[in-house]
């Protein structure tokens, strides 16, 4: 069987120097799927299904993330010989797009980790939307990867210019692609970031065409993961989808399940609006909330004609969302600290004593 050179898929100097500090005999892989408990993992000798160790999950529960598609991790087989492979470490990630949880839980969900570059990609048709293209953006430069704009659907729109325009006025900076996997458009353009070792994400809402796009780029011929594919025919049990992608020439591409809604965990806000944040420091009041305050410069500049009070809005909706998700993210560490403890003693009576024990220490 031909061996799978890790370093085509991303794997690099920093990751084996801290798979050294580990002992055990253990195996570097890279996680390719996730579904519930259960993952896929790329070792050297093709992809296998893997579970995380019990002590990892332990440590999960009690706020450390589980792995994500993308993580690093150390495994303990290679192959499936002798039942799953245990995933023992997650390595420190380069980058990671994370989001708050759907729904009304206050948690952090990784939706792809150590990645180059993320494309963020929005339809020009129903998806075309500048406060969402900010949102993205917010959380893509707070992930360390660099974002990249991807327009779909360039077949479904007959005001490009206008649009385009309008997008270059909210991404200051980030590269802007116009794609159509009607018309075959766009694809060299997008090749271009998917060089061997490099990994790239797409992002966006449901139906902006991702997965086409992703189809048409991964063409007949995906060497690696047709390889890895051979592997499950022979009879494993697969319940995982696979998310990351081997191209032929060794990039690798990370789909990631289409979103409803994208809210915020954290975000870098002075990367999406510097335009804002340049203005605020011309206001008067250092603290210039730009409401109704007296010599605000951002207000000039919506007066002006300069900025759109849309955009201010947003800004200030995303600032919102970031300090509340952070207010309630404190009392979840509580929890999750009462948490650690029963898992270590094993009930809640147990975990009651301790309290009471830490009340008397320091009263
Ligand atoms: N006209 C046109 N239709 C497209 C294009 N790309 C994709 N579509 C259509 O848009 C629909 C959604 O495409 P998908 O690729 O499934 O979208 P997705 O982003 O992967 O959606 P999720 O899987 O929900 O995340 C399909 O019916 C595609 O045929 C395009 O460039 N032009
Ligand atoms: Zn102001």
């Amino acid at each position: 069987m031909r061996k799978i050179n890790l370093y085509n898929i991303g794997l690099s100097e920093r990751y084996i120097q801290e798979a050294t500090m580990y002992d055990g005999n253990l195996h570097l892989a890279r996680v390719s799927a996730q579904h519930k408990d259960m993952y896929k993992v790329i070792t050297e000798n093709g992809e296998i299904q893997a579970e995380v160790a019990g002590k990892l999950s332990y440590l999960a529960s009690a706020s450390v993330d589980y792995p994500a598609v993308g993580d690093w991790v150390l495994v303990d087989r290679t192959d499936q010989k002798s039942g799953n492979a245990i995933i023992h470490h997650i390595l420190t990630r380069k980058s990671c797009f994370e989001r708050k949880t759907a729904g009304t839980g206050y948690e952090r969900q990784i939706v792809a980790a150590n990645i180059d570059t993320v494309f963020i990609c929005m339809s020009l048709n129903n998806d075309y939307n500048l406060r969402r293209l900010e949102r993205y953006l917010s959380i893509a430069w707070d992930s360390m990867s660099t974002p990249v704009i991807v327009l779909t659907k360039s077949d479904l729109c007959n005001d490009l210019t206008t649009k385009l325009m309008e997008i270059d006025s909210v991404a200051v900076g980030v590269d802007v692609l116009i794609t159509s996997s009607m018309r075959g458009n766009g694809y060299a353009d997008l090749l271009k970031y998917l060089n061997k070792g490099k990994t790239v994400a797409f992002i966006g809402s449901s139906g902006v065409g991702k997965s086409t796009l992703i189809n048409r780029l991964l063409g007949e011929n995906m060497l690696t993961t047709k390889e890895i594919r051979e592997d499950d025919d022979k009879g494993r049990h697969t319940t995982t989808h696979r998310q990351l992608f081997v191209l032929p020439n060794g990039g690798v591409v990370i789909d990631t399940p289409g979103m409803r809604e994208l809210q915020i965990a954290n975000a870098d806000l002075s990367k999406s609006f510097p335009d804002i944040e340049e203005l605020a420091e011309r206001c008067y009041f250092r603290d210039c909330q730009h409401e109704s305050e007296p010599k605000c410069a951002v207000k000039k500049a919506i007066e002006d004609g300069v900025l759109s009070a849309k955009r201010l809005a947003n800004y200030k909706k995303l600032q919102q969302e970031m300090a509340f998700f952070e207010r309630k993210n404190t009392m979840t560490t509580a929890q999750a600290e009462k948490q650690k403890i029963i898992a270590m003693m094993g009930s809640i009576g147990a975990y009651k004593q301790v309290r009471k024990h830490n009340k008397k220490k320091n009263s």
